[in-house]
C-alpha cells in the first residue's frame, strides 16, 4: 500500500517534470532558430548613407549614395540614390565673392536632409571634392582658392552630417576613382573579370584610365596607381591633361585665332550665321591661355561663325603637341601611353556632345562620324536654334567645336584607330548610378572594397537557418527519447500488478 503511495506521488511528480521539459525544449528550438535568423540578416533591411560633392569647374553636384547596413559593407553594392545639381557655376567662379560659394550649396545641402533618413544624418559621411577648376584657381591665386574653400568648409560643417573633409583631388586621383566607379558599377572588381578603360571629358581637363598588360608604371611612374580590391592586384594607367576639358580647349582654340588681336574672328568652329561679341580679358582669363594674350588687342572682338569641320580640325589638331616624345609612346604633350586595351566607358561631356550629335553608335565607321560632324558644323546658326528651341544656347553653340574635339582628341590624342574606337561606349549612368570620379572616391575612403576578397559563406542564409532548425529539432526528438524511462506509461504499472 504504501509502496503504491509512493509510486502514485511519483507519477504526480513526473507530469509537470515532463511538462517542464518539454517547455525548456521548445524554448530552446525558438532561440535556436531566431539566433540563426539574426546572426546572419537583420531583420529589417536598414541603409547607410554616404554624400560626395562632385565641385567640377563648371559646376557642382551633390550626389547621395545609399548602402545595406549588413555586418560588414563588403557584401551590399552602394548606388546612387539621388543627385542634385547646385545651381550657378563651378566654386572656382566665386573667386572674387569667396562666401557666395559656400551659399551656392545651401539648396542642395536642405535637399539631402530630406533624403537621408533624420536618425542617420550624424553617422552619414559628407566629402567634397575639387577638380581642375580649383587646381587652376589654386595655381593663379592661391590665397583666393583658400577662401573658397574656407567658405565651402562652414557650409558644410554648419550641416547635420559627418564632414569628412573638402580638398582638390590629384589628377590622377580623379581618373582612379573614375575608373573604380565604372568597374564597380559593372561588378568586375568583384568578379575578377578584365576591367573597362574610363574616359572622362570634364569642362577644364580630361582623364584616360585603363589596364594595360604591357604597362608595370616603370616608363612613367606618374602614370601608375596601383589597387589591390577583392584580392586582385591592379596597375592602372591613369592621365589627366589639365587645360584639355572642354572649356578650356575651346579658349585655347579660339585663343588660337585671335593672337594678333584682330577685331574679328571668321571661326571654322561656330554655325555659319553665329555672331557674337566676346570680350578679350574674359578669353584671356585663364592660366591654360593666359600666356598666348595678344600684346595689343582691343577690349572685344567679333566671333563670327563659319561652319567647316576640316577647317575646324585643323586648328584643334594645333593645340596638341605630337612632337615631342622621350618614352617608347605617347599620346600628345609628350605624355606617355601604352598602348590602348579593352574596352573604354566615355562619361561627362562625351555623353552630353555625342548623344546630342547622334554619334553614340561607336559601330559607325569614323568617316561617317566625319560626314555627320562636317553636316552639323556647316548648319546655319538660326536652322539650330529652331531646330533645337529647348537646349541651351551656350551649348548648341558648342557642339560642332565639341564633337570635333572628342573625334580628334580620341584618334589623334590618344590613337583610338577605326577598330578600338568601336570598343568606347559613350555613357551616362550605369545601373541608375552616374559615372564619375565621386562614387569610387567615397567607397575608397569609407574602406567600402576590401583588398582581399571576402570570405563567402559556404551557405546561403536560408541553408543556415533550415540546418539548425532541424537540428535543433533532432536534439529535442532525442532528448525526449531519453526521457522514456519517465514517461506516463510507467505510471499505469502498479495498476496492472
Ligand atoms: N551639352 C551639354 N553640356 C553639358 C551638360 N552638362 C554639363 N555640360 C558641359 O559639359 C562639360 C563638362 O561638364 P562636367 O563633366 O560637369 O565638367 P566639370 O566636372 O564641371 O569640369 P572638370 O572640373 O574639368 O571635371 C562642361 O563644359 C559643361 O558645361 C549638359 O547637360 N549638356
Ligand atoms: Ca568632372
Amino acid at each position: 500500500m504504501s509502496a503504491q503511495r509512493e509510486m502514485k506521488e511519483k507519477n504526480h511528480w513526473k507530469t509537470p517534470v515532463t511538462i517542464i521539459i518539454t517547455v525548456i525544449g521548445v524554448i530552446v528550438i525558438v532561440a535556436l532558430v531566431t539566433v540563426a535568423v539574426l546572426q546572419n540578416k537583420p531583420l529589417l533591411q536598414k541603409y547607410k548613407y554616404g554624400i560626395v560633392l562632385d565641385a567640377g569647374s563648371s559646376h557642382t553636384a551633390l550626389y547621395i549614395y545609399k548602402w545595406p547596413a549588413e555586418k560588414d559593407n563588403n557584401t551590399g553594392r552602394a548606388e546612387q540614390m539621388h543627385v542634385c545639381k547646385v545651381k550657378g557655376p563651378g566654386i572656382s567662379s566665386y573667386a572674387a565673392n569667396p562666401w557666395k560659394a559656400g551659399e551656392s550649396l545651401r539648396v542642395c545641402m536642405e535637399e539631402a536632409k530630406q533624403w537621408v533618413p533624420g536618425k542617420r544624418h550624424h553617422e552619414t559621411p559628407l566629402y567634397l571634392g575639387a577638380t581642375a577648376g580649383m587646381r587652376l584657381l589654386n595655381m593663379e591665386n592661391s590665397t583666393a582658392s583658400d577662401k573658397v574653400f574656407q567658405a565651402v568648409k562652414e557650409a558644410l560643417q554648419s550641416s547635420p552630417f559627418s564632414y569628412q573633409g573638402a580638398r582638390i583631388l590629384s589628377g590622377q586621383e580623379e581618373g582612379a576613382f573614375g575608373w573604380v566607379t565604372v568597374n564597380y558599377l559593372d561588378d568586375r572588381l568583384k568578379q575578377g573579370l578584365e576591367t573597362t578603360g574610363a574616359l572622362d571629358l570634364g569642362g577644364a581637363s580630361t582623364q584616360i584610365s585603363f589596364v594595360s598588360d604591357n604597362f608595370d608604371g616603370s616608363e612613367s611612374p606618374s602614370n601608375s596607381v596601383t589597387f589591390r580590391l577583392y584580392g586582385n592586384d591592379y596597375n592602372l594607367y591613369t592621365h589627366s591633361y589639365l587645360c584639355y576639358g572642354k572649356d578650356q580647349a575651346l579658349r585655347t582654340v579660339v585663343a588660337q585665332q585671335t593672337q594678333s588681336g584682330p577685331e574679328k574672328i571668321l571661326d571654322p568652329c561656330s554655325n555659319p550665321g553665329y555672331n557674337t561679341i566676346k570680350n578679350y580679358s574674359v578669353l584671356y582669363d585663364s592660366p591654360c591661355v593666359s600666356n598666348r594674350k595678344p600684346q595689343k588687342a582691343p577690349a572685344s572682338f567679333h566671333h563670327v561663325g563659319k561652319g567647316n569641320f576640316g577647317e575646324c580640325q585643323k586648328i584643334v589638331r594645333s593645340i596638341f603637341n605630337f612632337t615631342d616624345c622621350k618614352y617608347s609612346h605617347c599620346s600628345f604633350n609628350g605624355v606617355f601611353q601604352p598602348h590602348l586595351q579593352g574596352a573604354f566607358g566615355a562619361f561627362s561631356a562625351y555623353y552630353f556632345v555625342m548623344s546630342f550629335l547622334n554619334l553614340t553608335d561607336t559601330s559607325m565607321p569614323l568617316e561617317t562620324v566625319k560626314e555627320k560632324l562636317t553636316s552639323y558644323c556647316s548648319t546655319p546658326w538660326e536652322q539650330i536654334k529652331q531646330q533645337h528651341r529647348a537646349v541651351k544656347e551656350k551649348y548648341l553653340a558648342e557642339y560642332c567645336f565639341s564633337g570635333t574635339y572628342i573625334l580628334t582628341l580620341l584618334t589623334e590624342g590618344y590613337n583610338f584607330t577605326s577598330e578600338s574606337y568601336s570598343k568606347i561606349k559613350f555613357i551616362k549612368k550605369i545601373k541608375g548610378s552616374d559615372a564619375g570620379w565621386t562614387l569610387g572616391y567615397m567607397l575608397n575612403l569609407t574602406n567600402m572594397i576590401p583588398a582581399e576578397a571576402p570570405d563567402t559563406p559556404p551557405l546561403p542564409h536560408a541553408g543556415y537557418v533550415s540546418i539548425v532548425t532541424i537540428m535543433a529539432i533532432l536534439l529535442f526528438i532525442l532528448f525526449i527519447l531519453s526521457l522514456r524511462p519517465l514517461w506516463p506509461r510507467c505510471s499505469k504499472l502498479p495498476q496492472v500488478v
